[in-house]
């Protein structure tokens, strides 16, 4: 299911669930790219802006899981663009549950419901540790097969 599994990806790098990760510590004084690190500084790393770069991904505000198709980036800490679960030693433990849940409970909704927005879709997000939608989503689900075979 590689445009499923695309639709994930461009997911998690529009709207990453932790969008300044966990705070990290640097422990010694070290210098990444163009920044200088003093050790014992407080490092947050901004995947929401890095998953928008427009250096990186080229029209980087639209919704196009496409961009993934025969692409080998993945979500695992790999590729530095793409980091929805951290990356190294203090990545995400929880990384391959959390990403069989994600496939697991979309392809179910996905198999069962046809998913049709209330009115104009507000995607607006209230920044936070974890990021969540600033207003509640109000979408219409309607079964795609008969309710008694859903509930069987
Ligand atoms: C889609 C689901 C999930 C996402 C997007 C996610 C994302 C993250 C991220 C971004 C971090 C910080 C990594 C860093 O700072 O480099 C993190 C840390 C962590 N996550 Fe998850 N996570 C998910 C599911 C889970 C699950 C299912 C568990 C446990 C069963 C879990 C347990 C943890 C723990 C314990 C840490 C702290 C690791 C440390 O500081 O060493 N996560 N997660």
């Amino acid at each position: 299911m590689p445009y499923f599994q695309a639709v994930i990806k461009e997911t998690m790098r529009l709207h990453p669930l932790l969008p300044f990760l966990v705070p990290h510590m640097a422990k010694a004084e070290c210098r990444v790219e163009d920044f200088d690190i003093p050790a014992n500084a407080l490092t947050l790393i901004n995947v929401w802006a890095i998953g928008r770069d427009e250096k990186v991904w080229g029209s980087a505000l639209d919704f196009s899981p496409e961009r993934f198709l025969g692409s080998d980036i993945d979500v695992r800490g790999r590729h530095f663009e793409l980091l929805p679960f951290g990356s190294g030693r203090r990545a995400c433990p929880g990384m391959l549950l959390g990403i069989i849940n994600v496939n697991l409970m979309l392809a179910c909704l996905r198999q069962a419901f046809v998913f049709e927005p209330n009115e104009r879709l507000d995607k607006t997000e209230k920044f936070g540790i974890v990021m969540a939608l600033a207003n509640p989503l109000l979408i219409r689900a309607s079964p795609r097969v008969p309710i008694h075979l859903l509930l069987e």
